[in-house]
């Protein structure tokens, strides 16, 4: 295994596995597996970039760190010349962490300082300029983010959000720079580190800056920042001829679908809105579901009804709702309820015959996954920028589209089953 990612969401460990199993344009990238949390046993010979995905973004710091150090040696032991720390693309935590903790865990573990983190995903609309990053042509602050559910995002300067998170100071390497190329980039990182800065926000705001990102930190041990940060990181590897190809094959499973959201995302409600039109939804009762009168075979007995017919069931609601019930029930017991409910009903759907499944949301389908234990996933082609095709192994396959809350066009939903059962 050549690189390792340590990604903190499982939609957004897929996000990352997709980047790199796809490589550059005509290049290709490396073999890629998504684990779901850190494996067992040892990653079969072949893989050339693991990926293990942790629910490790909304917990404790204490406990993320612990984990991801766990995860880190993992890697290590299969042999990972470079690490990286996959966040989300809009910088998703609080004041208490977990990116700055986590990071800077891994950089004290690994030894290095001076460590690029950048969350920009310019394909998804997120870039970084002058140390902030938009959504598409809003500040972070006034993208929507503002009213996320676990992590508002109330503040669009990385290096100000980062400082509150941080023991050491943070650092930061301006477009300017990054426009110099790679050798520049490069200067810039080792003076922060001399500077004894742990992690140094690097604006980004085209592919190419990614590109030129990634060949500076060409041996960096620990590079830090969303899926796109890996354009250039699977390539260094492929230039090196260190790469045997990605497997060509796409994999697909046909069979009983079903769609669970989770999200309260704009884009995710979109998604929904527009599904519904054709097809048969099912709103989830908060409330019901906080005063036990909402039960998972409420969510099934509808779902496998419907099969056929791309039924979906959301909890998705508007900023007004969630704040409501959140002040009704407390932030961490809806959020409880609601993945303890999506992970039930995922393991019923599978248990009744269900083999292509759709989420969306990073937590719900954190929780989801982590309740159906499927062991490593193939990556397969990729569906909407930063969702993939997701196939189990063994003999009764599952196939998954795991969506972030903000991806994915508005026909997302119908779209991506067809790309499960390969059509
Ligand atoms: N109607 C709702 N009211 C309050 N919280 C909700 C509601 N629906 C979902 N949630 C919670 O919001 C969070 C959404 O997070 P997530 O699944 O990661 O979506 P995203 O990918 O948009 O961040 C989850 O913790 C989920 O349990
Ligand atoms: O980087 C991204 O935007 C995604 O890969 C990601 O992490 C999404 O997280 P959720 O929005 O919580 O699904």
């Amino acid at each position: 295994m050549l690189l390792g990612v340590i990604a903190d969401d499982f939609t957004g460990a897929g996000d990352i596995a997709n980047t790199i199993a796809k490589g550059l344009p005509g290049q290709g990238g490396l073999r890629t597996v998504q684990y779901l949390g850190i494996p067992p046993k040892a990653a079969a010979g072949d893989v050339e970039a693991g990926v293990i995905s942790l629910k490790s973004r909304s917990v404790d710091a204490a406990i993320a760190v612990r984990q991801s150090l766990d995860a880190l040696q993992w890697l290590l032991d299969q042999g990972c010349e470079q690490i990286v720390f996959k966040y989300c693309s809009t910088f998703d935590s609080t004041p208490a962490g977990n990116i700055g903790p986590v990071g800077e865990a891994l950089a004290e573990a690994l030894g290095v300082k001076g460590v690029v983190a950048c969350p920009a995903f310019p394909e998804a609309g997120r870039t970084v300029y002058q140390g902030h990053l938009f959504v598409k042509d809003r500040l972070l602050s006034e993208s929507g983010l503002q009213n996320h559910p676990l992590n508002p995002m109330s503040d669009a300067d990385l290096r100000r959000w980062l400082r509150l998170q941080t023991n050491s100071d943070v650092g930061h390497v301006d477009i300017a720079a990054v426009r110099k190329g790679s050798q520049a980039i490069e200067a810039a990182l080792r003076r922060n580190a001399e500077e004894e800065r742990v992690l140094v926000i690097v604006d980004a705001i085209t592919d190419s800056d990614l590109v030129a990102i990634g060949r500076a930190a060409a041996a960096h041990r620990l590079v830090t920042g969303g899926s796109g940060i890996a354009l250039g990181l699977a390539a260094n590897f492929v230039e090196r001829g260190l790469a045997r190809g990605t497997d060509t094959g796409s994999p697909a499973v046909d069979g009983p679908e079903a769609i669970l959201a989770g999200s309260c995302s704009g884009a995710t409600r979109e998604q929904v809105e527009i599904h519904g039109r054709n097809h048969p939804i099912l709103a989830i009762d908060v409330a019901g579901v906080m005063g036990g009168k909402v039960a998972m075979s409420d969510l099934t007995s509808f779902l496998l009804a419907n099969r056929g017919r791309a039924p979906l069931v959301y909890s998705s609601g508007s900023p007004d709702e969630v704040q409501a019930i959140q002040a009704r029930f407390g932030r961490e017991k809806v959020a409880e309820a609601l993945d303890r409910l999506f992970a039930d009903t995922a393991q019923a759907l599978i248990g009744a015959g269900i083999r292509r499944l759709v989420v969306a949301g990073g937590e719900t389908s954190g929780a989801v996954v982590s309740a159906l234990d499927l062991g490593a996933l193939t990556i397969g082609p990729e569906i909407d920028p930063g969702v993939p095709v997701l196939i189990s192994n063994g003999d009764a396959p599952v196939a998954l589209a795991l969506k972030s809350g903000n991806f994915g066009a508005p026909d997302f939903f119908s779209k991506a089953l067809e790309r499960l059962s390969g059509r």
